[in-house]
């Protein structure tokens, strides 16, 4: 049976802040996240089995993502908990802000990372993390490949 791509979107809205950073992206301001996850795998080729002909189902991949990230991430605003901005990231906590304090610079390249992490501790061990796209505005995304990373 021939090993299958298959790809599943997903959205999020999410706040940030770049500490230390010599452009405009050091301002609070949000995106409109856009994930696409990409796993491979065999098609089951039980005909008894419920999941017959899936590599694994789309709701499967898609309750994976949404645990880990996207319910996680969306409406937040993330800041590196290592910077200055975790007394902001306290003080809007404190006022009942969604705050989500990360041990890295948010950025689309290490919170790609973070998310390939994520979904790999949560993959049946059939099903392989092929790629991660993680588009941060219509021009601007970042991707991680596992063949980049053996
Ligand atoms: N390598 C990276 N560079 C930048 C990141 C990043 O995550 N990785 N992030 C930002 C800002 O957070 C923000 O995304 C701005 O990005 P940019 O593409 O510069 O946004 P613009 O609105 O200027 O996009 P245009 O489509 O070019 O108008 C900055 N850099
Ligand atoms: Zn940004």
């Amino acid at each position: 049976m021939s090993n299958i791509r298959i790809t599943k979107q997903f959205s999020f809205e999410t706040g940030h802040a770049l500490y230390g950073y010599d452009g405009k992206c050091k301002n609070v301001h949000g995106h409109s996240y856009k994930l696409s996850v990409t796993v491979f795998g065999k098609p089951i080729t039980d005909n008894n089995h419920v999941k017959f002909g899936m590599v694994i189902d789309f709701s499967d991949l898609k309750k994976i993502v949404k645990e880990e990230i996207v319910n996680v991430f969306d409406h937040a605003t993330v800041f590196n908990k290592n910077t200055p901005h975790v007394e902001l990231a306290k003080e809007l906590e404190n006022r009942g802000h969604n705050v989500l304090l990360v041990n890295y610079q948010p950025t689309s390249e290490m919170m790609v990372i973070d998310f390939a992490q994520k979904i790999k501790n949560r993959l049946p061990n059939h099903i392989t993390l092929h790629s991660l796209k993680l588009q941060e505005t219509d021009t601007s995304f970042a991707e991680w490949y596992a063949s980049d990373n053996i």
